[in-house]
């Protein structure tokens, strides 16, 4: 059995914690750390099998591998403690990991491995692919409603008015380097494309708030020499958190599943 320990226990891992609970692989579920306690015991109601709310070392000492399903701003100290212990960290905080590639040298130095799932995207198995060869150049196009970019960081710093908007607005534009670093919970995606493509810094987005929009889309355009590419999702939003595509915790739970099984489709 490989023991899971999700630290941060809210949208998504809430989720990904249902389904190790049902899950018919060897995956169990050993601990969850939290924000707040209190908010996170309730929560574990909802489990058949609750498991003990601790902290993070304590997490990584219960478990084989950490999801890590907190706030971008949790993200070093959840890596840090996972990768020197040598375990496995499988997360989607794509932009807190770009901004971070010292956690590759820590995974590296001490035997852990950092999984970047694909959370809300699609594709990053071409993209890759792509990447063997010579790609010219990756666009990502995200569309999100109002509802999902009016409480983003970037959107309250600078003022951005999106009440009463009547047509698509344009809020960013300009690289994933420079997006995922504006907007850390909306974009992770877009610094995962980077990643896996041709950096971030060379990956050109776009990021619109669109009032006619119930989903968030993400559209990429790849042109490279082995392959020229469009591909586009529309996620549902969680209704705890419009921001995260209930995709999101399903990709996470699809990551844990290669991890213990005999076969595995894809990239
Ligand atoms: N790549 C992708 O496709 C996507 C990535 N994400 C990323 O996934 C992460 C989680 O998203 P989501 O589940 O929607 O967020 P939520 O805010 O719903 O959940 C985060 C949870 O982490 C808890 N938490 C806060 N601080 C810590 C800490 N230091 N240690 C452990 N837990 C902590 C919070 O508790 P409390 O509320 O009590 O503070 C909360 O329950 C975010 O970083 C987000 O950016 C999200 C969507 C898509
Ligand atoms: O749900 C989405 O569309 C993507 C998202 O929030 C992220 O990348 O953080």
């Amino acid at each position: 059995m490989t023991k899971v320990g999700i630290a941060g226990f809210g949208t998504i891992g809430r989720v990904v914690a249902r389904h190790i609970e049902a899950s018919e692989l060897p995956l169990t579920l050993a601990a969850v750390s939290a924000g707040d306690r209190g908010r996170a015991a309730a929560a574990m109601a909802a489990l058949e099998r609750p498991v003990p709310i601790v902290d993070t070392a304590e997490l990584v000492a219960l478990s084989d591998v950490i999801v890590d399903s907190a706030p971008t701003a949790a993200f070093r100290d959840i890596a840090t403690a996972t990768l020197s212990a040598g375990k496995t960290l499988v997360t989607v905080s794509g932009a807190a990991l770009m901004q971070w590639p010292e956690a590759t040298d820590i995974a590296r130095a001490h035997g852990g491995r950092i999984v970047l799932a694909t959370g809300a995207l699609l594709g990053l198995d071409a993209v890759r692919a792509a990447a063997v060869g010579t790609i010219h150049s990756v666009t990502m196009v995200t569309r999100k409603p109002v509802k999902s970019l009016v409480k983003a960081e970037h959107v309250v710093r600078n003022n951005i008015d999106l009440t009463g908007l009547t047509e698509p607005l344009k809020i960013f534009e300009g690289s994933a380097l420079e997006g995922a670093i504006a907007f850390p919970a909306n974009v992770n995606v877009a610094a995962a494309l980077g990643m896996a493509g041709i950096g971030p810094a060379r990956t050109q987005l776009e990021i619109w708030a669109d009032p006619a929009l119930e989903r968030n889309t993400h559209r990429i355009i790849v042109d490279s020499d082995s392959a020229r590419f469009e591909l586009s999702i529309e996620n549902i939003p969680t209704v705890e958190n419009p921001g995260t595509g209930r995709i999101t915790a399903q990709s996470i739970v699809a990551a844990l599943n290669d991890l213990v099984s005999p076969i595995r489709i894809g990239t």
